[in-house]
């Protein structure tokens, strides 16, 4: 894109990382995005100030237009971040960033706009009827990253509507001994037990040392990063079992919001879902996503995806800005 004029600016902003693309539309309704740039949040007092950075990264003029995805619940005029010290007061973003034209949503809405708009090479299968994502109907998506994001979108006649969830903060529901064992260590830290405590990358820890438990093992103390890098890498047999424990834990609760949330679809997204995709198609993630009682048969029509679209939040972002301002239809 380098030489066009852009048409936006895209920021997913998350915990750890705040990143910027330059975005031009296409005449045809594409999104054309530029690599991003990315920034380290805790470098900046303010998003105002990493915004100032990025300009001076930017070669060229920075449109006045911006669309942000944020981790955290968009609901009135301040939004605080769940993992980061900014809060932005989304009434004088244009002011303060010297806009015309802005969009805020939450960045796991951005993710669902992305799964309703990118083509469907984007999508890995991983279980279920290994068919297209449906015309018409409801589409679950869901991240395990640093927490666990849902949200879903309803397709109807071409049109698709976004509803951002907080469904990674309902209660942890454990199906065998070993998820009860795992339940109890974590309600001897927490008052109440949240799905998030379990599937999310720094759940990993917990369900080592409960397998550990389990064994009468005592193991040295390693950070939630290391137990996936050893379990990935095969070289630590007990982070391989933590591992596919993660994935059975993550099918139960997709197939719970796929049940909740009456979907047709459900699709994986998020760095660390992108990381573990070979793993989750071997592992016990189809069986439990499917172990619902009577209504096994209705789980097992349950097309499941992974999107592979390096930045979702950004190009979902993006496509919600498109739909605000220029096009009615998609
Ligand atoms: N090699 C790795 N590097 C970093 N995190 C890893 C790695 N392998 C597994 N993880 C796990 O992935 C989690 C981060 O997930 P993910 O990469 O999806 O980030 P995120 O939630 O999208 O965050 P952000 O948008 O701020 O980068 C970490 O909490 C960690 O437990």
């Amino acid at each position: 894109m380098r030489g066009q004029v852009s048409d936006l600016v895209a920021l997913d902003i998350g915990g750890t990382h705040a990143r910027f693309a330059l975005v031009r539309f296409g005449d045809d309704g594409a999104i054309i995005m530029d690599d991003p740039i990315t920034l380290k949040t805790s470098d900046y007092v303010s998003l105002q100030t990493a915004w100032e950075e990025f300009e001076r990264q930017v070669t060229g003029p920075v449109p006045r237009a911006a669309a942000l995805a944020i981790a955290g619940p968009v609901t009135g005029e301040t939004v605080r971040l769940t993992n980061n010290s900014w809060v932005i007061q989304t009434g004088s973003l244009d002011k303060q960033l010297d806009l015309d034209r802005v969009v805020v949503l939450n960045d796991f809405a951005a993710v669902a706009h992305a799964v309703a708009r990118v083509p469907e090479d984007q999508f890995l299968h991983l279980s279920g009827p290994d068919e297209p994502l449906p015309q018409n109907g409801t589409v679950s998506v869901i991240g395990p990253g640093t927490g666990l994001g849902v949200a879903h979108f309803k397709r109807v006649d071409g049109q698709y509507h976004v509803q951002a969830t907080e469904g990674g903060h309902v209660n942890f529901a454990p199906v065998d001994h070993v998820e009860d064992a795992l339940l109890k260590r974590l309600r001897n830290q927490h008052r109440r037990v949240s799905v998030e405590r379990v599937v999310a990358g720094p759940g990993i820890v917990e369900i080592y040392e409960t397998l550990a438990s389990l064994e009468h093992r005592s193991v040295e103390q390693l950070d939630d990063r290391t137990v996936w890098e050893r379990g990935l890498a095969h070289t630590d047999n007990l982070a391989v079992a933590a591992i596919e424990r993660f994935c059975m834990a993550l099918g139960s609760a997709s197939g719970d919001y796929a049940l909740s949330h009456g979907a047709s679809a459900v699709v994986m997204a998020g760095g660390l879902g992108y990381r573990i995709r070979d793993t989750l198609r071997y592992s016990g993630f189809a069986e439990r996503f499917r172990f619902k009682g009577r209504y096994e048969p209705l789980m097992a029509n349950i097309p499941v995806k992974l999107i592979t679209h390096p930045q979702p939040g950004l190009f979902g972002a993006a496509a919600a800005f498109q739909r605000e301002h220029f096009l009615e239809t998609v």
